[in-house]
Parts: structure tokens; sequence; C-alpha cells
């Protein structure tokens, strides 16, 4: 089986393409594979499959081998695997997501391959039950919850897959690892839910790290990302434009104020192919 690795400011996946379908037992194929010393590494494992909606499907597992419905960084790697590889010459292109239906993405080719991609990662989900969340309100915004003892508080967005935001004074040097995974299972979220940590610094630059589901602290979350805006827009921190900075690095973020779409511009990088018998 041929694989190949690529990255989003550090999210990185292997990436098959190739296959009909997804095979059976792809969950524990993503926790064998995506160990990091025990497997090739990666935080999930992402398949490039037919479609009958859009040019191209995508499904990715996390390094759990739970499966996702969405990711923001894997949809750019997506985008960049079909170009540089032939699949396609087009420099639009759709693609399918298990949660977040079909995305229209444009590709920026320079010298011949995918530098950076821009997605229309479509309309934000609010309504904390549809998050899930198990709040019962249209928008949930800056909502208390108890963790240890401890009070945070959190604006729930779904982009296709759940995500609670939460602003702290300093997010870069914040205690991920403690709080990140009592938030992922905490009981108001029914399904799990990808945790991140703000630090807005002006309206047009914000400081987040992120707690992903299913695969732990990643450098860098699209979704997340786009999720942090949106929640930041609605708490009156930001403007629809900004650049939501991570560990790996930044992604330019846009919620479109006519569209109510969230657009998000950042690279893809290949860093090696390879075989697994
Ligand atoms: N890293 C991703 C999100 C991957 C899925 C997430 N862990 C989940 O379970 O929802 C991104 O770039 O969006």
């Amino acid at each position: 089986m041929k694989f190949t690795k690529l990255h989003g400011l550090g999210n990185d996946f292997i990436v098959i393409a190739g296959e009909k379908e997804l095979p059976a037992g792809v969950d524990q194929l993503a926790i064998r594979l995506c160990n990091r010393f025990f497997g090739i590494g990666a935080d999930g494992l992402v398949y490039i499959l037919p479609s009958e909606k859009a040019d191209f499907k995508m499904r990715i597992i996390n390094s759990d081998g739970s499966e996702a419905e969405q990711c923001g960084n894997a949809i750019r790697c997506v985008s960049k695997y079909v170009y540089d590889h032939k699949l396609t010459d087009a420099t639009e292109i759709t693609v399918e997501t298990l949660g977040a239906g079909v995305q229209k993405v444009q590709l920026n080719v320079q010298e011949g391959k995918v530098a950076t991609v821009r997605v229309d990662m479509g309309q934000p989900i609010l309504q904390g039950l549809e998050v899930p969340t198990t709040v019962d309100e249209a928008k949930v915004i800056n909502h208390p919850i108890e963790v240890d003892g401890r009070e945070f508080r959190f604006t729930a967005v779904s982009m296709g897959n759940p995500h609670c935001v939460i602003y702290v004074d300093d997010a870069v040097n914040f205690d991920l690892a403690v709080w990140g995974p009592k938030l992922e299972v905490h009981p108001m979220f029914p399904r799990k839910i990808n945790v991140e940590f703000a630090t807005v610094k002006n309206r047009a630059f914000t400081d987040m790290r992120v707690w992903e589901r299913g695969a732990g602290p990643t450098l860098a979350c699209g979704t997340g990302a786009c999720a942090t805006l949106v929640s930041s827009v609605l708490n009156g921190l930001t403007d629809r434009q900004a650049t939501v900075s991570l560990k790996g690095g930044d992604l330019f973020i846009e919620w479109n104020e006519e569209d109510n779409h969230v657009y998000m511009t950042g690279p893809a990088e290949e860093v090696y192919q390879g075989t697994l018998d």
C-alpha cells in the first residue's frame, strides 16, 4: 500500500489515494499507523476517495481511531495532493466531506506545485444542541463550564465538527495537557469536543492552542482556527478577517458577512512518500 505524508502547519497526515472506499478495520489501521513510536506517526489517517457529488471525497480518521466529520488542515493537504500528483489539473476543485458537505477549494500554484490553499469552509453551526452541546440555546456564547473546581467560559461552534473556544490570558503558555483532555470528554459535549484556548492580541490577530478530539495536542487545527475566528466575532473581540496564530504557523480566516461562509487560507506541504507491507 502506497502512502504519502503531508502536513498543514505541522498537523500531519498519512494520506492514501486510489481506494474506492474505506477499508474494513480502518479504525485499528489508523491507531497502528498513526503511532509515533511503532507506526509511521501522524495526527490522522486520510483517504482520498471517488465522489458522486464532488471532484473528490475526503475521509479522516483521528489517531485514536475515531472518525471526524471534517478537518481543515487535511482538506488543504488533500487539495495539494490531487493537484501535485496530477489527479486533476484544475485550480478550483470541490471536495466532499463527511460532516460539512461539499467544499469549494482554490489552489494557489507556484512553480507547478500547490503552495497555499483557500477553502470555503461553509457556514458555522451555532445552535447549541446542533454543535452538539447540552445547552439548548440559539448561540452558546461565553457559557460557564466547570472542570475540577475551575470555571471556564466557552463559546460553541461547529464547522461540521464540534469546537469550544475558551479565552485565556496566555494561550501560548497555557497548560493544555491538563485542561484539554478534561474538557474534551466533559458531559456538556455529547460527541466530545475539540478545545481551543485563545488569546486575542488585537482585532486582526489571535494566538490559539488546540487540544483536538481524538488526537490530543496538535500543532495546528484548521477547523479550530475557523471556530476561533467565529467565536471572536461573536464575542466582539476581533474583526471578521483575522490571522489565527498556531504553534505550527498562521492561518488567515475570514467570516464573510454576505454569505455567512468561513474562508480559510493556509499552506500544505508534502513530506515524503512510502510503501507499507
Ligand atoms: N486537525 C483538524 C481537525 C481534525 C478532526 C478533529 N480532531 C475532530 O475530531 O473533530 C483540522 O485541521 O481541522
